[in-house]
């Protein structure tokens, strides 16, 4: 049976999933950081730490691969729709230590980003779904709440939890300050649906009828 394209994932509320990757991939994942060569990550193309205060690092392809394996059933239940890969763009890890967090903002890519990103080499993460997985839990860290405006949630989930949203202007979220610890996640964007090859469903396609 042939799918039918439908947009209501960029509606659905968050996905938040306690044991959303297992403690082997937890543990490479944190293995390959500690090698990793972290830098000091922009907002909207600008380093500044009144904004955001994090380093971020590379996630290898082969790590990359294996998270994707793990998540994608439970997003695909979640968001009602197949999702793939952005092959062309890397998953990143974000370590925050004590400090500013990271202010609300919502997830869309704008030209501004794009443009200031040509010149100082920072990775545009654009894509449908954001997919924020923790690799520390909250016994690591204090402060360092992910949260959301609307609906309104706070969460300091478990090591190998996975949360999931639209990364649409609706959906504007962000870090609590950092209090003390280390509070590193791995962010990956994903496409909402297998047929388009930018990675978006919105493009020229007849929505399905309601
Ligand atoms: O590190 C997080 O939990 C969220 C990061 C974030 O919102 C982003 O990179 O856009
Ligand atoms: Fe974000």
């Amino acid at each position: 049976m042939a799918h039918i394209a439908s947009a209501a994932w960029r509606t659905a509320p968050p996905m938040i999933t306690e044991y959303g990757i297992d403690s082997r991939l937890c543990d490479d994942l944190s293995r390959h950081l500690e090698a990793a060569v972290h830098r000091p990550r922009t907002y909207q193309g600008r380093l500044d730490e009144r904004l955001r205060k994090s380093e971020y690092a590379e996630i290898s392809d082969d790590l990359e691969r294996w998270l994707f394996q793990q998540v994608k059933p439970v997003l695909r239940h979640h968001f009602g729709t197949p999702v793939r890969r952005i092959p062309t763009q890397r998953s990143i890890a974000y370590r925050y230590g004590p400090g500013v967090g990271f202010v609300a903002h919502h997830d869309e890519v704008t030209e501004i980003e794009r443009e200031r990103a040509r010149t100082t080499g920072q990775p545009v993460v654009g894509g449908d779904i954001t997919v924020v997985t923790w690799l520390s839990g909250p016994e690591s860290y204090e402060g360092g709440a992910l949260f959301f405006e609307n609906p309104a949630l706070e969460l300091r989930p478990a090591r190998g939890a996975v949360v999931a949203f639209p990364a649409t202007r609706a959906y504007v979220h962000g870090v609590r300050p950092i209090e003390s610890g280390v509070r590193t996640t791995v962010i990956t964007r994903v496409a909402a649906s297998v047929n388009d090859a930018t990675g978006s469903d919105s493009v020229g396609r007849p929505s399905a009828p309601e």
